[in-house]
């Protein structure tokens, strides 16, 4: 890939000097533009999963911020676009604090929200951006015979640093964070990732390069039109060649704007006249439709499905669980206090002042009939869902208000019921998603992928490393689930139903790795319908019954309680 790009580099650097054509040289600028706001819409859109519609806002902010501090201080606009970069990052970041309570279409109508405002502001606040007449931008000074030659060269510098950046991220543990988010928000916040802190530093990534770029684009046109530098056809635009090239992929934005911006070119010829935006808004919104109903992925995660062999399905390889790493030992397992909690939904009461505690270092059980609140519990308890009332204390210490993250940092690994992978994603980076480190660290290289290696290896999975997640079989991916939590050291782990589902072999290699990791400390507590395999594991029961807890005791008792019986055994048994 090295070569390639070199040549790429050198060509492009040669075109002014001995390819000198306007048209052509015009043409070139604007792709470049588009390529770095749709490369940097990218980190957001495409790694993070959240659609902004009003990106080109932070084009307009960039221009403006960039001609009012080069007209009040007398200095070159390229030397003030880095400061319309600031801008709109700070703008993003304002922004993101307000809108990533919003997912999915309310975030998407949000930013476009954001980016209409801020044209009504830029057109009515006439003391600072002369609303209506417009603002000019100094001319630049150079021989007119290169007139094009610094804005090519800024952009296509900018465009460079743009995709090292993104590749950075992309190679990080913050770019797998990111993925993590687009492919299950609850559940990256489940194994650690401050999902909320991720996302506004991709917001603010996502608009920087796009204010500098803007405030390069206003010096090369001269003159800022509020109507052009916040117009809804440049969002799309950017949306459209991401979409186009692939999103999520690092040349996808880059294909696209080489695509694209030569069509747009060609609808500026086509359309002139006071309808002219009209028609391009009708050709650019249909063409976004027709990209995302035919060509969804986009072009080139669309090849290079079609280029790739298709590897047989995995098949199940015996689990051998040999010596837990040393790593993975914990000092002192948690211990977990549930006190007083009620919860209801709607009018019905599914924990009515539930108590119970789970003893360190146990294998502690948690039946009851279905629908008697096990999974609630566990949700109140991760953070998934907050509790009407009471207290749920991790040694000692009040979680019941505690980020989700947070809660999972302070020992708490959880699976669910359903497992929940990120199927797209690799094993080996679903396992390493939530692990620790800093954001900088390599996402799949470096120590943290050492340790997932290890204990895919452990569970028998490592040939399985670089499959998506979502081909393996379904006990294969409880397994990957259960590792997927270990890499953050847990010292108490939540199992939803661990047996449900898989086959016997399975369960037996389920259990001993269970029994293996409990006796290097961790506690567990464990929600399972099976009884031969939650009472030959645990060491204390729990059983839940109309929102209460009805007994506890070692299996053998709760085995013969005959509340037990009447509300739970004898039900199941029916
Ligand atoms: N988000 C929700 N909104 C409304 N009702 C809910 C919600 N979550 C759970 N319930 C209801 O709460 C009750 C308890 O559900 P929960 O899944 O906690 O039970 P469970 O003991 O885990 O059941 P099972 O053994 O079948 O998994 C059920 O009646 C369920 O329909």
């Amino acid at each position: 890939m090295r070569i390639p790009l070199i040549a790429a580099g050198v060509v492009l650097a040669a075109i002014p000097v001995f390819w000198g054509d306007a048209y052509y040289l015009n043409m070139l600028i604007l792709i470049f533009l588009l390529a770095t706001m749709a490369s940097s819409w990218n980190i957001m859109g495409g790694y993070t999963g959240y659609i902004s519609l009003g990106q080109s806002a932070f084009l307009g902010i960039g221009a403006y911020t960039t001609a009012i501090a080069a007209n009040a201080w007398s200095i070159s606009p390229l030397l003030a676009a880095p400061l319309g970069g600031l801008v709109a990052g700070a703008l993003a970041a304002l922004l993101g604090l307000v809108t990533f309570r919003t997912r999915g279409n309310a975030f998407i109508m949000i930013t476009f929200a954001m980016l209409h405002l801020l044209g009504i502001v830029a057109l009515n606040w006439t003391s600072v951006t002369n609303g209506n007449d417009g603002m000019i931008l100094p001319a630049p000074t150079w021989e007119r015979n290169y007139a094009l030659w610094p804005f090519y060269y800024v952009l296509l510098g900018l465009l460079a640093l743009t995709l090292l950046m993104s590749k950075t991220i992309a190679a990080s543990r913050f770019g797998l964070g990111l993925t993590a988010i687009r492919e299950d928000e609850e559940k990256a916040a489940g194994i650690g990732v401050n999902t909320s802190a991720a996302k506004l530093a991709a917001f603010v990534a996502s608009a920087v390069p796009i204010g500098i770029a803007g405030g390069v684009y206003g010096y090369y046109l001269g003159f800022l039109d509020s109507r052009a530098m916040f117009s809804i056809v440049t969002s799309i635009m950017i949306v459209l060649a991401a979409l186009l090239g692939g999103t999520g992929t690092l040349w996808g934005p880059v294909l696209g704007a080489f695509l694209l911006e030569p069509f747009s070119q060609l609808t500026n010829q086509l359309f002139t006249g006071p309808a002219a935006g009209a028609w391009r808004l009708i050709v650019f919104g249909g063409l976004l439709l027709a990209v995302l109903l035919f060509l969804p992925q986009g072009i080139i995660p669309g090849v290079r499905q079609a280029l790739a062999r298709r590897k047989s399905a995995a098949v199940g390889k015996r689990l051998a669980p040999g010596d837990i790493p040393a790593w993975l030992t914990v000092r002192e397992g948690a211990r977990l206090e549930v006190r007083d909690v009620r919860k209801s939904f709607g009018g019905l009461t599914v924990l009515d002042g539930l108590d119970l505690t789970v003893e360190p270092g146990s294998i502690t059980g948690l039946i009851g009939p279905n629908g008697s609140g096990k999974t609630t519990l566990f949700n109140l308890i991760d953070g998934a869902t907050k509790p009407d009332g009471g207290q749920i204390l991790l040694d000692g210490r009040r979680i019941e208000t505690a980020d989700r993250w947070a809660r999972s940092r302070a020992g708490l690994g959880r699976t669910h019921q359903i497992t929940r992978l990120f199927p797209k994603l690799s094993v080996l980076r679903n396992v390493v998603a939530g692990s620790d480190g800093t954001w900088a660290a390599p996402a799949i290289t470096g120590a943290q992928a050492a340790r997932g290696v290890e204990l895919l290896e452990l569970v028998g999975l490592s040939d399985y490393r670089d499959l998506p997640a979502g081909e393996l079989s379904y006990g294969q991916q409880k397994l990957v689930e259960l590792i997927q939590i270990l890499m953050l050291q847990p010292r108490l782990v939540l199992l939803d139903e661990p047996a449900g589902g898989i086959n016997p072999t399975q369960i037996e290699q389920m259990g001993a790795l269970i029994r293996e990791l409990n006796r290097t400390g961790t506690t567990f507590l464990i929600v399972e319908h099976n009884m031969p395999f939650v009472l030959g594991i645990c060491d204390t029961v729990h059983v839940l019954a109309g929102g209460r807890r009805i007994a506890s005791g070692t299996p053998q008792e709760v085995r013969s309680d005959p509340l037990v019986l009447d509300a739970y055994l004898t039900g199941a048994s029916q």
